[in-house]
């Protein structure tokens, strides 16, 4: 079976009059088709720069980056973008604030077409932003609200579904349920979980919350000043405890 992500002798060095540094230190990283990848580390240890190089947002310095076998380490953020999805830690990143939560479900579907709206593609698309909603309390008969008046709750919450609602091949999330309080952040990951089963989804996740990279996803990795330092499986995740994570921090 092709890999859906490969990333080869992944380099990214800052480069300092007195003293380079290797922010990704020779990653390599193979990930299946629907794995839920979760991602833990200290901060600084170069999470979201790998996050950064496999959307494009920054080029490695060496290395390549296969997505479904075909390498887009030159592509550009624009095209890869059609098949790579994230959602960001901050709730004001994913949407447009003075769209409403219906237009801006309309511009993720329409991604990679013309960026005009047009009314008739909202018409169209209603029952299906309808449906998708109707289980989400939080959005509950909000769709004709604009972007900026909802909670950060609620735009993260819209934010993951803009991410997901054109089935990407990878979705990455990046402490994407960090700013929340704690009964919206169990929320939104009892969705991003629930979403990615149903959907068959492969997606890497960054978290802090041990908890959470304990009970959720397939495979585990912990990365330390730029390098992966544990990768484990579903079977070996399962017989971790939180305080055999710790040790890694
Ligand atoms: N453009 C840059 N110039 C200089 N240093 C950078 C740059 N981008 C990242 N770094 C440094 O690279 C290291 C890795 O940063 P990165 O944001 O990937 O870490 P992280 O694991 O996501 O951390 P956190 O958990 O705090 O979000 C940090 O020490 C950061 O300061």
């Amino acid at each position: 079976m092709t890999p859906l992500l490969e990333i080869k002798n992944a380099v990214k060095t800052i480069y300092n009059d007195d003293d380079n540094l290797n922010i990704l230190n020779n990653i390599n990283l193979t990930i299946k088709p629907k794995d839920f990848v979760v991602v833990l580390g200290t901060n600084g240890a170069g999470k979201s720069t790998l996050l950064d190089a496999i959307t494009g947002t920054n080029e490695l310095t060496s290395g390549k980056i296969l997505l479904n076998g075909k390498d887009i380490t030159d592509e550009n953020l624009a095209k890869r973008s059609r098949h790579i999805s994230r959602v960001y830690q901050d709730p004001k990143s994913g949407t447009a604030p003075r769209m409403t939560v219906a237009e801006n479900l309309l511009l993720a579907k329409r991604r990679g077409l013309p960026r005009r709206l047009h009314l008739r593609h909202l018409k169209e698309n209603m029952p299906e932003f309808k449906e998708l909603i109707s289980n989400l309390p939080t959005l509950d008969n909000r769709l004709n609200t604009f972007t900026e008046k909802l909670s950060g709750g609620q735009r993260q919450t819209l934010s993951f579904l803009m991410a997901i609602i054109q089935k990407p091949e990878l979705l990455l999330l990046d402490e994407h349920t960090a700013a929340l309080d704690p009964q919206t952040s169990k929320d939104l990951m009892e969705l991003t979980n629930k979403v990615i089963l149903e959907k068959e989804l492969t997606c890497m996740m960054i978290t802090h919350d041990l908890s959470d990279a304990m009970k959720y996803g397939n495979r585990l990795l912990v990365l330390k000043k730029g390098q992966i330092i544990l990768d484990l499986n579903k079977t070996e995740k399962d017989k971790l405890k939180e305080k055999d994570l710790l040790q890694y921090f």
